[in-house]
């Protein structure tokens, strides 16, 4: 009888292996339950996790079995209480007497738990728990701030309005993404968001998964906030190849490759290189990029180090916009409404230890996280997610840590002599890891030897120039060597953006900047665009009044510049020059 202690084991994952939860249990040969049968179980007994963590813990199931971990305790509960033939053991087995001991009790604190939750009937109860009614958001009690299910149209594919007569057809168009956030799954209602081009958002929960769509890479479920990069990067016919330098699983390498498409209908092919270094992740790339007909664009390097990438090498000498999104803490990441989350009973002692046939102690696994006192488990359906690493330790310690990484690989894509735009990304919360390495890169030597500076509000494609949260000083931890007078400091937060978790613009916890070249090194059709915001600035810029070495000050000079440049328009929120 393996099938319980097997799905502890998956679900502790004590060997930190990557991928979707499927791809764990399916790709595992050393497991003797069908994976079909254990995913059944584990997927189920999630669905159900809120409720039944109550009735144990007010049944004290845990502190009377001792044989009982958290997880076993939950799985066989939900067996015992809820699967059509009960516990899958022999009579005898000690997991099944364990919970049999205490069927009684178990099944009226489940009556209970139903009745607290105002369901009259156990289908009434079971109606909901499927439509994930009682699993709100990580933010509890406020419909309006859920997350809503993000789907990007893959214009290398199909387009919005082929998707809104097909896929989408008797969708109704709602006016806010607050509408569709508390919508519940079966509503067909969707949002066309404002700010980045071919993007939707529909009721949380909704299952995609199963349409043609989906299953043809025709319409992507990427985050709002994770479409901002490629977005922001703005790549233009003129712009040359591009660098994704951490791609897996290929969310921005697609939507990139989908904007360098749209600008190439008349001139010379661009390319998009995407760097790849974990081998496994390396897979889950190219099956993206080949879902998503992006295989012509894309040159994939998978197993690679970006680090490693030499800048000047031939192969990269028309590389002119980098997409870096680094590892990270992830602590941005919103729990997805199609990942698994496992909600355990609280142990008073010992919670962090599952105990397996095999492996007698198994060290907590990282995703699981602390709860008012108990632990919620964290599994991906999806393969495509961006999963984080984050390393063991200390949370200072961890952050100085990653940001001195992040900030290597930014410096590195400095060095590309003929790049003139990058992006920087985490789908972190921390100042450490975001605006801090935003410092830190525009301090490096590289820098300002090749004349890098923040891409400010004020000259960002439209509807990254349109959104409100930007990025935030916390100077208490900016590095002290960092030599800029308040209103400097400012003014690069006001170019860098935010996204928050939790919040009723529905997006997960992210951070994004854009970094350019100044008008000597940089593109005529960068200087144009600063010149096509001259008179905006004059209005609207009030971050700097001095003419010294501010960030503002160096964009005026560069709009001063401009001003003796072609003049330009902005077409479909893109940055264009035009000859008069
Ligand atoms: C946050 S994820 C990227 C998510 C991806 N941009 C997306 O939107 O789908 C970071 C990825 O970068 C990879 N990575 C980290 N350091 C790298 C390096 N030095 N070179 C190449 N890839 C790296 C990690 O393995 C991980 O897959």
């Amino acid at each position: 009888m393996s099938l319980y202690y097997e799905a502890a084991a998956v679900l502790a994952n004590s060997n930190n292996a990557g991928g979707s939860l499927k791809s764990r249990i399916y790709r595992n040969k050393d497991l003797k339950t069908s994976p079909a049968q254990l995913f059944a179980l584990i997927s189920e007994a999630s669905k159900w996790s809120l409720i039944l963590k109550d009735v144990i813990e007010r049944c004290g199931l845990l502190a009377e079995e001792k044989k009982l971990t958290p997880t076993l305790a939950l799985l066989l509960t939900h067996d015992l209480l809820l699967a059509k033939c009960g516990v899958a053991a022999h009579a005898n087995h000690v997991l099944k007497l364990a919970v049999l001991r205490h069927k009684a009790r178990l099944s009226a604190e489940f009556a209970k738990a139903r009745l607290r939750h105002g369901y009259a009937t156990l289908d009434a109860l079971r109606q909901a728990v499927e439509e994930g009614e009682l699993e709100e958001s990580d933010v509890p009690s406020n419909k309006a701030y859920r997350h809503p299910r993000w789907v990007r149209v893959n214009t290398l594919q199909t387009s919005m309005s082929e998707q809104l007569v097909t896929t989408f057809a008797g969708y109704e168009k709602t006016s806010s993404v607050q509408e569709v956030q508390r919508a519940s799954a079966s509503v067909k209602k969707y949002f066309e968001d404002p700010h980045i081009p071919n993007l939707l958002a529909l009721p949380p929960k909704v299952d995609l998964s199963k349409s043609a769509a989906y299953a043809n890479g025709a319409i992507i479920f990427q985050d709002k906030a994770s479409c901002f990069p490629a977005y922001l990067l703005d790549v233009g016919p003129d712009d040359g190849d591009v660098i994704d330098g951490c791609a897996a699983p290929g969310n921005k390498t697609t939507h990139l490759a989908a904007t360098v498409a749209e600008g190439n209908v008349h001139v010379k092919r661009q390319k998009v290189f995407a760097y790849e270094r974990d081998r496994i992740r390396s897979v889950t790339l190219q099956k993206m990029v080949k879902r998503a007909s992006a295989g012509s664009i894309v040159t994939i390097k998978a197993g690679a180090d970006f680090l490693a990438a030499n800048p000047d090498s031939e192969e990269f000498a028309d590389v002119g916009a980098i997409l870096l999104d680094p590892s990270c803490s992830g602590s941005g990441i919103v729990g997805r409404d199609d990942s698994i989350k496992m909600h355990l009973p609280y142990q008073a002692v010992g919670a962090s230890v599952v105990t397996c046939k095999k492996d007698k102690k198994r060290k907590r696994d990282h995703n699981m996280t602390l709860y008012n006192g108990s632990t919620t488990l964290h599994m991906s359906l999806d393969e495509a997610i961006a999963e984080e690493t984050p390393i063991e330790g200390q949370l200072s310690d961890r952050l100085t840590a990653l940001s001195t990484f992040q900030l290597r690989i930014l410096t590195h894509a400095m060095r590309f002599p003929k790049a003139r735009k990058i992006t920087y990304s985490t789908c972190s919360t921390h100042f450490e890891e975001n605006e801090g390495v935003v410092f830190q890169a525009l301090a490096s030597e590289i820098a300002s030897a090749r004349g890098w500076t923040v891409l400010p509000r004020q000259l960002q494609v439209q509807g990254m120039k349109d959104w409100k949260r930007r990025g935030i000083l916390e100077p208490e931890k900016l590095d002290p060597r960092v030599d800029l007078a308040h209103v400097q400091k400012e003014a690069i937060c006001n170019a860098c953006i935010r996204c928050e978790k939790g919040t009723e613009e529905g997006t997960m916890g992210f951070f994004v900047a854009a970094f350019i070249r100044n008008a000597e090194t940089g593109s005529d059709r960068y200087v144009a665009s600063l010149g096509a915001v001259e008179d905006a600035e004059e209005d609207e810029w009030q971050g700097c009044s001095d003419g010294g070495g501010t960030v503002e000050a160096s964009m005026q000079r560069q709009a001063s510049t401009a001003s003796k440049r072609p003049r330009k328009k902005r077409q479909r929120g893109r940055t264009a020059t035009v000859d008069e």
